[in-house]
């Protein structure tokens, strides 16, 4: 069986710069997914024209909209590039500009240009879950998402708040610790084992 090959990493994207190019419906969903899991996302976006909603959205989180044509010194000092206009041959360019400068791109919608692929995002607290289904069908990661939405209980967070102050307050070495948190949380996964 084929298997997905990705590594996944959970970027703190507050401290990246981000350039978004195109801010229609694709554009918008791309921000718009950036921004829920990651309200301090440091974004900007170039656009010839905005939806409505996406100037809404950049209003709330200080997102700044440069309007204009795609030019790439909109490159300079960013992290990674999200390119998603209705313009094939500029996604490209984009690419090629991205790949010159060594920075990360993910061209929407064309999985051989990306170098990263957007996730499905389940968010509860602390926790946070991302899918991939390697590209082959997003539907299914949204779907996915949906569902751990909702099975995944609200009061995840409480478990690993009181297990972070559990933590603080164990004496001895690393070896001990490991001992007690392993021990502590035991019966989570032997519940789940009686289950199956
Ligand atoms: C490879 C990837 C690259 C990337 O964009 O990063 C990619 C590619 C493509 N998307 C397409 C279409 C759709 N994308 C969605 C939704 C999402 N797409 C997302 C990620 C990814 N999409 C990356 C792979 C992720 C993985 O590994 O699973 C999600 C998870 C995250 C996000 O977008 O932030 C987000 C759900 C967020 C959520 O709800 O939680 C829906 C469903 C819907 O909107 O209801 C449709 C319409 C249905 C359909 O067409 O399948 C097409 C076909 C375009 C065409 O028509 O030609 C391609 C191109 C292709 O597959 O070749
Ligand atoms: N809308 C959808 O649900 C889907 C769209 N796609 C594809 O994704 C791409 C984008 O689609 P949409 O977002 O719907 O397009 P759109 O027409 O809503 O938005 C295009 C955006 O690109 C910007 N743009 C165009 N040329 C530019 C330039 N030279 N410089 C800067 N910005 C520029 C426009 O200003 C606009 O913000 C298209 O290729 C489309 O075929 C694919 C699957 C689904």
């Amino acid at each position: 069986m084929e298997r997905n090959e990705l590594y996944p990493v959970f970027l703190k994207v507050n401290k990246l710069n981000i350039l978004v190019v195109g801010g229609g419906n694709v554009g918008h969903e791309k921000l718009h997914f950036l921004l829920k899991s990651s309200p301090n996302a440091n974004v900007k976006v170039v656009a010839k024209w905005f939806l409505p909603a996406t100037k809404e959205l950049a209003n709330k989180h200080g997102v700044k909209l440069i309007k204009g044509v795609y030019k790439k010194k909109y490159l300079k000092k960013r992290h990674f590039v999200i390119a998603a206009t209705n313009n094939e041959r500029l996604n490209r360019r984009v690419y090629k500009h991205a790949k010159k400068r060594f920075l990360l791109a993910n061209i929407a919608d064309t999985p051989e240009l990306c170098d990263f692929y957007m996730g499905g995002i389940v968010n509860k607290g602390h926790v946070k879950i991302a899918i991939s289904t390697n590209g082959k069908s997003p539907t299914t990661a949204k779907r996915l998402r949906q569902f751990f939405e909702e099975v995944i209980p609200e009061n995840v967070n409480e478990m690993v708040e009181n297990l972070n102050e559990y933590r603080k307050t164990i004496k001895g070495d690393f070896e001990v610790k490991v001992d007690k948190m392993n021990k502590i949380t035991e019966s989570l996964i032997v519940k789940k084992e009686k289950n199956d």
